[in-house]
């Protein structure tokens, strides 16, 4: 163990470990020029070739359990290259400030090796001074909101027994006792809170949104703290933060809010500044979570809101890069789940990595990039925390599209195909803005249209749908709002297939997607194609969707 912390110790004082290639991380503090497309696809490879040559067990999922020896182990090697003093006169070994914003996923932190794991990453970049991020642990999340629901159908007096909070005890509990932090008084603490606010639901009979973002804060609140002390217990010095008790102002809409940055930045800085001579820690944040600006509770960022944690804390720190640590190989060219063998995509802009996310990507937030491209100039890097040597998907604000053709293939599926046709004459003045009008005033966001003179096509944002509970109901009363002005037909489970693509080159694109639908016998009930030159869009049913994904990147990849 001593051998661990001692890794550790030097990490946090910047002087361990096994450099990676600096520019690999495109992030040295002595960056000059910034590196074109080409030469960031070099130092891309060199990474993936140095990498591949560390120990098996450092990449490989399958690999045993790794015991403290093991971990002992795997620290040397990481600070086999060089001396000490050696290391000293590197750039970068010895920061002042925090140089980089590292946020993992619940995917990353789903167990104590898990938890080791991510220790042992963070190690593996000593000429950096991290900002860690953290979700929840594993599926805590959704477990916490199961229990929500559940705590609604038992008396309080069942609540302690609820099967999810039972759940996320015996893990949190299993994993600082496999950590070897035996019971501690945090963890314990927010256990029992969490549990009295389960009570009070069952009490109350009611769930609120507001609720419901206290209650999934656990997750999170939960998580930082296990790993900070599981660091602190190996030597290392760290500063747990909850991320709405230093600034991470947002609006009041609970369960999807959004962050203000002008509160939230210079808050932030001023928080995770260090002040001269003050002892260094590493800072570890929840991700997901805020404080809205009004009521002062505790809000959430939306689903996988802290990939937004993170790029919104590294704009506020001014660092050149925030790695999102997941379970994939980077952005990929489809979802692994539908495509066995999509292929990890090295390059992508933040206006294609937007895109691809709001249209069901789920591998990163859809506000995730906001931050980089209005409010500083950092670079966000996909990694893989089950296979480092993996070279992850570099974003950007640009990159030589030339060669491009198709990047990646977005589904999003139980899509909701409204057509809206003028009962007035052709040409009708202000047709379309009475039919948005409709929309603004039901808050209901829509995702891809397509219009004529006398009608629009569009589909409704199924996750705005199911967070309001709307469905059928809302949608019958949206409709109605359309009076007599518009005739409105709906068509139930349609998806969006996008297509990430060079939309310069349409023409090309296009005569070989209609190729392959023709083979599919599939029928496009609607096309669009974005504003933002990125995405082309085609409505299928849904019945249909999957087989032309697949189909799409056989064709294109
Ligand atoms: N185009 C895509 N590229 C990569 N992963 C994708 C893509 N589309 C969907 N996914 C899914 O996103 C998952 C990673 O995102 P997520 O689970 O939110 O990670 P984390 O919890 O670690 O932040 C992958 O396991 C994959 O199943
Ligand atoms: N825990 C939250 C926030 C988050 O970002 O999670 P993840 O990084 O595991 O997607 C969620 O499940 O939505």
């Amino acid at each position: 163990m001593e051998s661990f912390s001692m890794s550790l110790q030097c990490l946090e004082a910047g002087l361990c470990g096994r450099p990676l290639p600096k520019d690999t991380l495109h992030n040295s503090s002595r960056r000059t020029a910034p590196a074109t497309p080409a030469s960031r696809l070099r130092l891309l490879s060199a990474y993936h070739q140095e990498a591949s040559q560390a120990p098996r067990h450092l990449h490989d999922s399958a690999a045993p359990r790794r015991t403290s020896v093991e971990l002992k182990g795997l620290c040397r090697s990481l600070a086999t290259s060089a001396s000490p003093e050696a290391a000293l006169e590197q750039p970068g070994t010895d920061r002042e400030q925090i140089s980089v914003v590292m946020k993992f996923g619940g995917s990353s932190l789903a167990s104590a090796e898990r938890i080791r794991e991510v220790a042992s990453i963070i190690c593996s970049f000593p000429e950096h001074y991290p900002c860690i991020v953290l979700s929840a642990m594993g599926k805590t999340t959704n477990l916490l909101l199961q229990a929500g629901a559940e705590a609604l159908r038992v008396a309080p007096g069942g609540v302690p027994s609820l099967a999810p909070l039972r759940t996320i005890r015996e893990l949190h509990r299993r994993t600082a006792a496999e950590l070897g932090m035996g019971s501690r008084e945090d963890i314990e603490g927010l256990l029992s809170e969490v549990q009295q606010l389960l009570v009070g639901i069952s009490i109350m009979q009611e769930l609120t949104p507001r609720a419901q973002d206290s209650l999934v804060s656990f997750g999170e609140r939960l998580s930082t703290r296990l790993f900070a002390s599981y660091l602190r217990s190996q030597g290392v010095a760290t500063r747990q933060h909850d991320a709405f008790s230093i600034g991470l102002t947002t609006t009041d809409d609970f369960q999807n809010a959004d962050v203000l940055y002008e509160d939230t930045l210079p808050a932030i800085k001023a928080a995770l500044t260090r002040p001269p001579g003050a002892p260094k820690a590493i800072p570890i944040v929840t991700g997901f979570l805020g404080r809205g600006i009004n009521t002062g509770a505790i809000t959430t960022l939306g689903r996988g809101g802290s990939d937004l944690t993170a790029t919104v804390i590294g704009a506020a720190l001014g660092v050149d890069e925030v790695q999102v640590w997941k379970d994939v190989d980077g952005v990929l060219t489809s979802d692994p789940r539908i495509v066995r063998e999509a292929q990890p995509v090295p390059l992508l802009t933040f206006d294609e990595a937007t895109e691809l996310a709001f249209f069901g990507a789920t591998v990163l937030h859809p506000s995730a990039m906001q931050p980089a491209m209005q409010h500083s100039s950092l670079d966000v890097r996909v990694k893989n925390s089950y296979n480092r040597k993996a070279a992850g998907t570099l974003i950007s604000r640009e990159r030589d599209m030339t060669d491009v053709l198709m990047t990646s293939i977005v589904l999003k599926t139980d899509v909701t195909l409204l057509d809206i046709v003028s009962t007035r004459m052709l040409g009708q003045f202000g047709f379309l803005a009475q039919v948005f009008n409709v929309f603004r005033d039901n808050k209901v966001s829509v995702d891809v249209v397509a219009t004529s003179e006398i009608s629009v096509s569009l589909t409704l944002d199924p996750s705005k749908i199911w967070e309001r509970d709307l469905i059928e109901e809302e949608i019958e009363s949206l409709t109605s709002a359309f009076g007599d002005f518009a005739k409105v037909s709906c068509t139930h489970r349609v998806s969006i297939i996008s297509l990430i693509c060079n939309v310069a080159k349409t023409s090309r694109i296009l005569e070989r997607v209609f190729r392959v639908l023709g083979q599919e016998n599939v029928n496009v009930k609607m096309m669009s194609q974005g504003a933002s030159k990125t995405n082309i869009s085609l409505i299928v049913a849904d019945a249909e969707a999957r087989n032309v994904v697949q189909a799409l990147h056989n064709e294109f990849f």
